[in-house]
């Protein structure tokens, strides 16, 4: 070893005092007898392979020149923190059994520094740090990067033989002892003050690990604690989900037959005052026919004896009217007091016609009042009937998860029934699409593809505006089922009947609504045209939020389509009123675009301000096709009562714009000022 070397270790130690001192004294015997270092040397040699031996237990060979770093030393690395602070704790206790005051006198008589005791010490404090840390893993792979990069600087010297040599007299790999003939010669000692020390630390280190180790045992314990309780609780709700399921939809059941009940005796109430449906018979023919009730009945009373006391009136006028005098006669009667008589009398019975007139507006008010209830209870026993004939009546659970409720309504081919999600918890509207069982397999199939083409359009839309379709599935070979969002409003047409005109400010909201669900419906990729807008495909749910339903007659307009719009394979479809010149063109194969729903719109938003519909309104759907009512629409005409905003009069012509290539499309007239909403 090199002067340089000791040198070197001298400047690693530390500065207790007694370490001091010794150096001090080594460095003064170094240079006193520098001829003898010479000699010394392969001594010096033999003590440092045995005091690198500690270095390589905690890594601790920082300290250390590069040369005498080893690179090859992975089995520390391989075998893991924790057994690495074994060997070490284990390497130490040896350690403080083997040190004496006796062994470093000899270390001193070898010329060996203080500072190497301290290197020593250093070691044993860095061997603490993975501990204390609490990151055995990491220190361990930096070590071993510092180690790799120090080979890589110095090369494979000496140092590099020393290390080796240190090496092999670390640890027995399967005892994690330390195998050093020197330590148990007594060559390596310790100072008596830092072994009570570093017992002490070795002490605390144990009880820490043991500490630890009884931590990781409990959090184990917790661990599996914890996954039992998830599993019985996972069980548990295994087991209750189908009792839940059971009370809700008894729950379910319960208010719904409550309702039914109401319903019915709501009806009987109604039925005595409005009317109900009475069987006639006319010999062998049965027929049915309306018979008004009490209310129905005096209305129609008074409105007769208010035309009876009318007629009356007239009678005396007229009477009252022969009985004028003529000119001889008014003379004889005394300068004309029989004359003022007369007039008088006459303009007492115009009195009586005008009050007359004015009674019997008010009961027309109220029979107009009665006719509309009527014409809800007219529905809702309609209503109840097909409910009472629906196969479907008795609180089935579809699907395992949708508890059908009670009927909202039946249309063509469907029964609609409110019902309630068992799984996502809210209620829905379940469509229940029944093939005629006459039908032929091919009509069948054919409507079964429409369904589904309808299903397929439907699934993708989300819109606030849009009526949202959550599920299909089968129920049997004739039946399927589709489930919508349940809409508790009613729909626009029930809300006509019930009250035909509505204020042009909300007319104009449900207008806007309606607009911006077409306006998604033609920003998608895949534009759609709903082409069968009416008041019955427009639902409100319970805030009064309009939304669009039934893609029964929509079409997907292809990328490929032309300016002029896509071919209208399915005419004849749809409801006349509300479609467009355009679809009924029989000389060529209409060509069609988001316009249909525009003119469509313009049609509702008449109707809704105006109680009628612009175009054929008495007629029945036979009669505008037969009549083409529709293909001689080029202007609308608008009723002076009630009265309506120019701005809402000219936004329904453009609307209603005959010529298909002048009308707007849906993109561009939901720029119109009349849609638009912002403050001015
Ligand atoms: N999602 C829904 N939420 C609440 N009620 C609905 C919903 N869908 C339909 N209804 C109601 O169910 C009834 C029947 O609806 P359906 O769509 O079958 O009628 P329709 O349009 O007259 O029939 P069709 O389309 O077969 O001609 C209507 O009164 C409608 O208001």
């Amino acid at each position: 070893m090199s002067d340089d070397m000791i040198l070197h270790f001298s400047s690693n130690s530390s500065n207790q005092s007694d370490q001091s001192s010794k150096i001090a004294k080594l460095e003064a015997r170094l240079v006193g007898k520098a001829s003898s270092a010479v000699a010394a040397q392969p001594q010096v040699q033999a003590q440092l392979n045995s005091w690198s031996a500690p270095a390589k237990f905690g890594g601790s060979l920082d300290g250390l020149p590069d040369s005498l770093v080893d690179s090859d030393d992975t089995d520390d690395d391989d075998n893991g923190g924790a057994y690495l602070i074994q060997a070490n704790t284990q390497k130490r206790r040896k350690v403080d059994e083997d040190c004496s005051p006796t062994s470093v006198e000899n270390v001193e008589d070898g010329n060996i520094s203080g500072s190497t005791q301290q290197a020593a010490a250093d070691a044993r404090h860095r061997t603490i740090e993975p501990l204390d840390n609490n990151k055995l893993g990491g220190d361990v792979n930096k070590r071993k990067q510092s180690r790799g990069r120090a080979t890589t600087a110095s090369g494979r010297g000496r140092g590099h033989r020393v290390a080796d040599q240190a090496k092999n007299q670390i640890i027995s790999p399967s005892n994690g002892q330390v195998e050093n003939s020197h330590h148990k010669d007594g060559l390596f000692k310790e100072q008596p003050g830092n072994d009570g020390h570093s017992s002490r630390e070795v002490t605390a280190l144990e009880e820490e690990l043991k500490k630890s180790r009884e931590e990781v045992s409990d959090s184990r314990n917790k661990c599996e604690r914890l996954e039992k309780e998830l599993k019985d609780i996972k069980d548990y709700e295994q087991q209750m989900k189908p009792k839940r399921m059971k009370v809700i939809s008894d729950l379910l059941i319960s208010v719904s037959k409550a309702e039914r009940q109401e319903a019915r005796m709501r009806i009987r109430q109604d039925s005595l005052r409005l009317g109900n449906v009475g069987v006639i018979r006319a010999g062998t023919v049965i027929s049915e026919a309306w018979e008004d009730g009490q209310a129905m009945k005096d209305i129609n009373a008074q409105l007769r004896s208010l035309l009876e006391m009318k007629e009356a009136i007239e009678r005396q006028r007229k009477s009252l009217k022969k009985r004028q005098p003529d000119k001889g006669e008014v003379a004889e009667a005394e300068g004309g007091v029989q004359e003022e008589d007369i007039l008088m009398q006459d303009e007492i019975f115009k009195s009586r016609l005008a009050s007359i007139k004015r009674e019997e507006e008010s009961v027309l008010r109220e029979r107009d009042r009665y006719e509309l209830e009527k014409g809800r209870l007219i529905r809702e026993m309609k209503r109840i009937r097909d409910e009472d004939g629906s196969r479907f009546n008795n609180f089935q659970i579809l699907n395992h998860r949708y508890a059908l409720l009670n009927l909202l309504g039946k249309g063509g081919f469907s029964e609609v029934y409110k019902a309630f999600d068992l799984v996502e918890h809210r209620y829905v509207a379940c469509k229940l699409h029944g093939l005629n069982a006459q039908w032929s397999e091919e009509k069948k199939q054919s409507y079964i593809r429409h369904a589904i083409r309808e299903y397929n359009i439907h699934k993708t839309l989300v819109h606030r505006h849009i009526v949202r379709l959550w599920d299909i599935f089968e129920i049997d070979h004739n039946t399927f089922c589709t489930v919508l969002e349940y809409c508790s409003g009613k729909d626009l047409d029930a809300v006509l009947k019930a009250t035909p005109i509505l204020p042009e400010r909300e007319a104009r909201i449900i207008i806007v609504q309606i607009f911006q669900g077409l306006v998604y419906l033609n920003k998608r990729s895949q534009k759609i045209i709903h082409y069968d807008l009416k008041p019955g495909n427009v639902l409100f749910d319970e805030f009064g939020v309009a939304k669009v339903t039934d893609f029964g007659l929509s079409k997907i307009v292809e990328d490929d389509v032309g300016s002029q719009g896509m071919e209208l394979t399915s005419q004849g479809a749809g409801t006349y009123w509300y479609l467009p010149p355009e679809c009924f063109e029989l000389s060529r194969t209409p060509l069609i675009s988001s316009k249909v729903d525009v003119w469509s719109l313009g049609v509702l938003l008449y109707q809704i301000l105006f109680g009628r519909r612009p175009f054929g309104h008495d007629q029945s759907q036979e009669r505008i096709l037969r009549e083409d009512t529709i293909i001689k629409a080029r202007k609308v005409e608008f009723p002076s009562r009630p009265s309506v905003s120019n701005e809402a009069k000219d936004f329904i012509r453009r609307c209603l714009t005959y010529n298909q290539a002048d009308r707007p499309d849906v993109l561009a007239i939901a720029q119109d000022p009349y849609l638009n909403y912002t403050k001015k």
